[in-house]
């Protein structure tokens, strides 16, 4: 024989109830004998506590009570006029006291059940099955907790064989699950999602093969599929694993189910009503793997504090909070104590929170004049997520990541055994928290969620490439990296679930207004979006003070605006502080030499030990172009200048190139890369442009290029013998103290066979000199400009940042 549980929605009306009597009669025309047990209806059972609760406080609730017959009654032609009397009789009677009892609770409670079995066992009937409504209050006795009851086990076992002995094989019972009634026959209930348990019970008694337990999701998951769409099925769980599951919160199995079925080693099986054709999850003594991992979550709950210096090293404090919940029947369920702290924490349910908290204030009012207990106090609104199966030792892997998120447990717990830990996080926090963790602790892929703010053109092409490579990195590195905001300064696009290649027409077609950063932010919050990282691919100098604000609110950061760290030197370090503050991370290799490995290979030298000496090249791919092909042709320099500005290699105003501000900017930077305190004002910088062509308008300037000729010929004749003219950066002086350094952007001339001298096209060069490499640099050279090259080192960082968030 085998015991069949459906449960509330699998017996809602349309599809739900449709499914279910199929369910039973496949299995009743296979020739199986079964046992069934239903719970309420739909929410029938959240339905009537609402009802209930709105009677006590004297609220109308006729409403209510109207829609809650037709739907039990929908059309179907059963007779509930006895039950819905009940009900009626007891709600009448607790809106004229203006209260309610549990017991009385129990009773309303009950109804649902009974509705829900006298329907389905008409309807069988109907169909020409033998069945038979079966009241589990006349079976399962109970001692008289009402609420949540506890079974007598040998007067209920009794009962059950007897009643069963009564009717051959062929008949259906159809149980009531959740209640039941004390010696003295008054209606108890086992407990919320109790039904359960009910089946549990009779599957024991009547030593059952199998528990079915029919629910509307595919099994049990790895976290509760409501909550993390990443999700899978746990094919098998051993009854153990499954014990600290449902221990933990996952309110797919009531805590008590596993115990009567390990006793007989009964397999339990939960199955989908929904979805008959998938195998769900088999509870057994074998378990199909080691070390099964999962996560549960228990709401509902709050954190009561109890804070005082007198409790540091005191005996017998706990045994004093312990005694005066058990004398309010308040049960604990996490208790952390940090004697740094001098505080206790302990978790208890929400609703039984002021109770604890006034049960301890009383036990503890003699050391409150002692002043030994300062205050206790309750914080609402917190979760518990359970890690089952986590070993404390790895544990730094998903804690880090909630760091990394912004997300700071309120205090964690494990067990003895080492293999199970709890947090307790904010509320508002649990979404995120719980995918977080859960696609650190399983090889899932992680979501890496993308701001892109300015679609210029290396704004544009980073999306586009973003966009391409997509599927082959979550194949190669399992991370689903996603485009989710694309912003400018005017309007926003946003799509949680990631943007795609018509970006471009769907700013258009769906922006919003960018007013502020708070429009993003509460986006991101409101999907709970995890590793995030904003890409600044604005010129802008207003952008940047978004930067710690995004830093606070749990973003990376990659960015090829320069404006950021060549700022003060006071917003420079606030951001390095905000940064260690929240643990994130700014990366910028695009800053300097586009694509160019330059400031990685700087930072690593430096942190090594390596003591760079000096830093020299030329910085700037537009003017490498420029005096590579003036020093090499014999041309005006402003031939050369117009072809440079024709073929777009300048900025539309060439006179941003030639100021020699960027170059200045670059070296400030590297500077900066190793320790040093400069500002912008301290780069000494050779200014190309005449003191006479720098005012007025870009055309105006285009006009004018000729009267630049005679000083830059003058320069060129000047030289010596194969020599080059180059315009570098140079940063010198004592790099060892800290405002030492000499920072130098200049027009110089050099061997045309040195390194510098041999520099072709528009590439950049850096000579690195460091102690231990002497006389000979590091020489780092290629192209240092370009949309393509700087969106690919922009993506590199993405990626080393998307890498980090998964180690
Ligand atoms: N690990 C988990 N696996 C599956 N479901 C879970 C898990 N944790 C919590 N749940 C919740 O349990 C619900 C299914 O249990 P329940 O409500 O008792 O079903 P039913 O009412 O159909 O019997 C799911 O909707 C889900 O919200
Ligand atoms: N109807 C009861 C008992 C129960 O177990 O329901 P379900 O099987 O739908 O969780 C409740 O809602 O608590």
């Amino acid at each position: 024989m085998k015991v069949i549980k459906f449960g509330g929605r699998s017996l809602a009306n349309g599809e739900g109830i449709k499914n279910t009597l199929r369910i039973i009669k496949e299995k009743v025309a296979d020739g199986e004998v079964i046992t069934v047990v239903v719970s309420a209806r739909g929410n029938a059972t959240d339905e009537l506590e609402s009802i209930l609760e709105k009677a006590a406080k004297g609220e109308s609730y006729q409403e209510d009570w109207e829609v809650f017959m037709d739907y039990q009654q929908d059309g179907f032609e059963v007779d509930f006029k006895e039950e819905f009397l009940v009900l009626e009789k007891l709600f009448e009677g607790v809106a004229l006291l203006g209260d309610y009892s549990k017991k009385i609770k129990d009773q309303v409670l009950a109804q649902g059940e009974v509705l829900s079995a006298k329907l389905v066992t008409q309807i069988l009937r109907n169909n020409g099955i033998p069945a038979h409504f079966t009241d589990s209050r006349l079976l399962i006795k109970t001692d008289a907790k009402f609420g949540d009851a506890q079974p007598l086990d040998a007067l209920s076992r009794e009962n059950i064989l007897n009643h069963f002995k009564f009717y051959n094989e062929d008949t259906v019972h159809i149980v009531t699950g959740f209640i039941a009634s004390n010696t003295q026959g008054e209606t108890t209930t086992l407990g919320r999602n109790g039904s359960n348990y009910t089946a549990a019970l009779l599957a024991n008694y009547l030593n059952a093969e199998e528990l079915q337990n029919f629910t509307h999701v595919d099994g049990i998951f790895t976290a509760n599929p409501d909550l993390v769409a990443d999700a899978q099925v746990i094919r098998q769980l051993s009854y153990d694993e499954a014990n600290e599951l449902a221990n933990f919160g996952a309110n797919i199995l009531h805590a008590k189910t596993i115990i009567p079925l390990i006793e007989k080693e009964i397999p339990l099986r939960i199955l989908n009503t929904f979805n008959s054709i998938h195998p769900g999850t088999l509870i057994s003594p074998v378990s199909s793997r080691k070390g099964i991992k999962s996560l549960s979550v228990l709401e509902e709950v709050a954190l009561v504090n109890l804070e005082g210096r007198g409790l540091l090293g005191k005996a017998g404090i706990d045994a004093r909070i312990f005694r005066a919940l058990g004398q309010n029947n308040i049960s604990v369920s996490i208790i952390s104590q940090g004697s740094s702290e001098r505080g206790i924490g302990l978790v208890v349910s929400a609703r039984d929170a002021e109770t604890a908290r006034i049960a301890i204030e009383r036990e503890f009012e003699a050391d409150f004049y002692t002043h030994d207990v300062s205050k206790v106090y309750v914080v609402r609104d917190v979760s518990v997520i359970s890690i089952v199966g986590q070993e404390l030792a790895t544990f730094n892997k998903p804690y880090n990541a909630l760091i990394r998120n912004q997300i700071v447990p309120v205090l964690f717990n494990n067990t003895v055994t080492g293999k199970n830990v709890s947090l307790v996080v904010e509320r508002k926090h649990l979404h995120k928290a719980l995918n977080v963790i859960h696609g650190e602790i399983f090889e899932i892929s992680k979501k890496v969620n993308l701001v892109v703010f300015g679609h210029g053109t290396v704004g544009s092409t980073l999306i586009n490439q973003v966009l391409a490579a997509q599927a082959d990195i979550l194949q190669r590195k399992n991370i689903q990296l996603q485009v989710v905001a694309i912003a400018n300064s005017r309007q926003l696009l946003f799509d949680a679930k990631g943007i795609g290649s018509s970006w471009f027409k769907d700013i258009q077609e769906k922006g919003i207004e960018f007013q502020s950063l708070d429009t993003l932010l509460s986006l991101v919050d409101r999907f709970h979006l995890e590793n995030l990282i904003a890409v600044d691919l604005t010129a802008s100098s207003t952008f940047i003070e978004k930067y710690i604000s995004l830093v606070q609110n749990g973003f990376d950061l990659v960015s090829a605006n320069k404006i950021a760290n060549t700022h003060s030197y006071s917003f420079y370090k606030d951001l390095r502080v905000a940064l260690q503050q929240s643990q994130k991370s700014y990366l910028y290799e695009t800053n300097v030499g586009a694509g160019l490995p330059l400031i990685d290979t700087i930072r690593l030298l430096h942190h090594s030990g390596e003591n760079i000496t000096r830093i020299k090249g030329v910085f700037s791919g537009t003017l490498s172009y420029l005096f590579n092909s003036f020093s090499a042709e014999d041309r005006p320099f402003s031939e050369v200048l117009k072809e440079a500005v024709d073929k777009g290699f300048t900025e539309p105003d060439p006179r941003e190139d030639l100021c020699g501000n960027d170059v200045g900017r670059k070296l400030l930077i590297l500077a900066r890369e190793l320790d040093l305190i400069n500002e912008f004002s301290d780069v000494s910088i050779h200014n190309l442009i005449p003191e006479h062509l720098r005012q007025g308008t870009a055309a105006d300037f285009l006009q004018r290029l000729q009267e630049l000729d005679s000083e830059f010929e003058t320069i060129k004749k000047g030289q010596k013998d194969g020599h080059v003219l180059r315009y570098v950066g140079d940063l010198h002086g004592n790099l060892l103290d800290e405002n030492g350094a000499v920072l130098d952007v200049k027009l110089v001339s050099v061997p045309k066979e040195s390194s510098l001298g041999q520099v072709k096209g528009a590439d950049s060069i850096f000579e690195i000199y460091t102690e231990s490499y002497g006389e000979n640099p590091i020489v780092i050279q290629g192209a240092g400009a370009g949309a393509a090259v700087t969106a690919r080192g922009v993506f590199g960082d993405i990626l080393r940042l998307a890498e980090r968030n998964i180690g």
